[in-house]
């Protein structure tokens, strides 16, 4: 008898990447700023990287976008993009609180990584500092950390059962 095996159905992991940006109007200056360095860093490091930009008036319609991209387009993360300034109500901590439960439970749904830095600062120099800046740059870190999450995602889904995947 023979001991050949059909061998399993490999499991090509394509080098080529798609991430969506999703970024809030708001504070403009510093939202741009993001997209800008987010954008930048994700061509410089990525590879072979498309970019889908989405943009949104405010935080709060954040989480809704990122949501209809991760059931509607097949990409390997989302990073949500924005800033809110803290006023002089509580109403910035109410957004910024529920964007983090939107976002987080769309990443544990859907499965796909979705990358927070819809930042909540106490003024603009603060905003500045994490949006312009080199030391803080959260832009920076966003693109890296879908980079470097995709990785992982990668290789857990490699080393599961076909059967699970
Ligand atoms: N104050 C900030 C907002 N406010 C707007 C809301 O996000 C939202 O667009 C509005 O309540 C309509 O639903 N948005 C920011 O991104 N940053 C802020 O500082
Ligand atoms: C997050 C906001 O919309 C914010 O600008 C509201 O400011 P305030 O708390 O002073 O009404």
């Amino acid at each position: 008898m023979s001991d050949f095996q059909l061998p399993i159905r490999p499991r090509t992991i394509s080098k080529r990447r798609r991430i969506a940006v999703v970024a809030s109007r708001f504070n403009s200056a510093f939202t741009d700023a993001l997209v800008e360095t987010c954008c930048k860093v994700l061509t410089e490091e990525g590879g072979d990287v498309t970019i889908d930009l989405h943009h949104v008036p405010g935080a709060f319609e954040i989480p809704v976008a990122v949501e209809a991209v991760a059931r509607h387009s097949q990409v390997d993360a989302v990073i949500a993009l924005g800033v809110i300034l803290r006023g002089s109500t509580q109403h910035g901590d109410l957004i910024a609180e529920s964007v983090t439960n939107a976002l987080q439970t769309t990443a544990n749904t859907h499965l796909v990584p979705v990358i927070h830095e819809v930042l909540l600062v106490n003024n603009e120099e603060q905003a500045a500092e994490r949006t312009m800046g080199d030391k803080l740059n959260r832009g920076r870190e966003a693109a890296r950390a879908a980079l470097q999450t995709i990785e992982t995602m990668a290789k857990i889904t490699k080393s599961a059962p076909s059967a699970s995947l």
